[in-house]
């Protein structure tokens, strides 16, 4: 699995932002052409519309523009959910002071209510309530305002009933959608959770608790990747080694010093291998003081001394557990894969190695 950089988590969620307020001008292009069509109709006269359209091309602009240079990445909702909501519906209020006819101004609040859909995306319900009041409360000094400016294009009757349906659709909407946000939100948490787990999951199933070492199965896997790659590339002058090591003494350790100490002593003793074999070389736990060393593409003479130098580094180790001067060592049986050559035979191979080497009195590195 790739690990995404934070910039490009950064740059995945502001075009994910774009795409959001792509579709937020689609919705605004819906009230543009309604707009229009209301000036053909002669409903709405041309000052106005051409206000209605310079305004929303500026604000339109002003909200690329926001995104484009990353100002949004400084305020708290970087979606700017309610910026987008409201600011659209601001020039709709302007040209509805406009129009004639009351039920042209019917078709902003659809159009407007259709805005408040976004908060879906993103608000909880208290931001959404306060949108569907801020466009309740918006139409109704609106209609005030005409009351007071040209009484005759208001006729009260049909403004309350428009006023209280108005109000519910905008509250159902409010309420439906938190109640969606929520939904997603909680989606995106467990989602986050699965992958957590999932990784971990990975991790248990592929690694060595106590080393943090690859354990058998999975340094088998790669014994049997790297069989099948040095059988594709024989013909080169490179081989495939391994190297089974194996902790020297260590019962007589745990039962002396502990089990905690005998603990400690894997942890290091993995640790200093690590850091002792090359970029590109494999290690992994096999069974309790048994390690498996991969050496892909080597040369035949280079195996010994990678174990050697294995070797050594162990031998050096000091260990808090034990008494001072008390050297851990380990021995290791070394075997180059032959081409065509089964992989246990392979192993097999070193592991007798390994045997000659502990009975030969341990703490060195026999080919086989
Ligand atoms: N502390 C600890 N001990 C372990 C762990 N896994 C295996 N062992 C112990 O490792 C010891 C291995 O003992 P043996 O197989 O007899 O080998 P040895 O004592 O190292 O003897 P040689 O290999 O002949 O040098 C056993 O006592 C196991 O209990 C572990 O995770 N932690």
């Amino acid at each position: 699995m790739s690990a995404e950089t934070i910039e490009q988590r950064i740059q995945r969620a502001q075009a994910l932002r774009l795409k959001r307020m792509i579709w937020g001008f689609a919705n605004h292009g819906c009230t543009a052409l309604a707009v229009a069509g209301l000036y053909m109709g002669g409903f709405l006269p041309l000052a106005p519309m051409m206000v209605f359209f310079a305004s929303s091309i500026l604000i339109g602009t002003l909200q690329v523009l926001i995104l484009q240079f990353g100002i949004n990445l400084r305020f708290r909702d970087p979606s700017m959910t309610m910026a987008q909501i409201v600011w659209p519906v601001l020039p709709s209020l302007y040209a509805m002071f406009f129009v004639a006819l009351p039920q042209g101004r019917i078709l902003f609040l659809l159009l407007a209510a259709g805005g408040l859909m976004f908060g879906t995306l993103a608000l909880n319900r208290r931001q959404m309530l306060t949108i569907a009041w801020f466009f309740w409360l918006g139409y109704l000094g609106l209609v005030l305002l005409l009351t007071w400016k040209k009484p005759d294009h208001v006729y009260w009757p049909l403004e309350a009933v428009t006023l209280f349906a108005y109000g519910s659709v905008l509250s159902i909407i409010a309420y439906l959608g938190s109640f969606i946000s929520h939904l997603r939100q909680e989606l995106g948490a467990r989602n986050r959770e699965l992958k957590h787990a999932n990784l971990e999951l990975v991790e248990l199933a592929t690694r060595d608790p106590l080393t943090s070492l690859p354990n058998r199965r999975t340094v088998m896997e790669q014994f049997e990747r790297e069989v099948a790659r040095s059988d594709r590339q024989s013909a080169g002058p490179k081989a495939l080694g391994i190297s089974v090591l194996d902790i020297d003494h260590f019962k007589r350790i745990n039962d002396t010093y502990g089990h905690q100490a005998g603990d400690e002593i894997l942890r290091k003793v993995s640790r200093t291998i690590e850091a002792a074999i090359r970029k590109g070389d494999y290690i992994g736990r096999i069974g309790g003081e048994e390690f498996l060393i991969i050496f892909p593409e080597t040369t035949p003479d280079m195996t010994v001394p990678a174990a050697e130098r294995i070797r050594r580094a162990v031998e050096a180790l000091r260990f808090d557990a034990l008494p001072e001067g008390y050297q851990v060592t380990v021995s290791q049986g070394v075997a180059l894969h032959h081409a065509g050559e089964p992989l246990e035979s392979t192993f097999k191979r070193a592991d007798e190695a390994l045997y000659q080497a502990k009975n030969s009195g341990r703490n060195q590195v026999l080919a086989a």
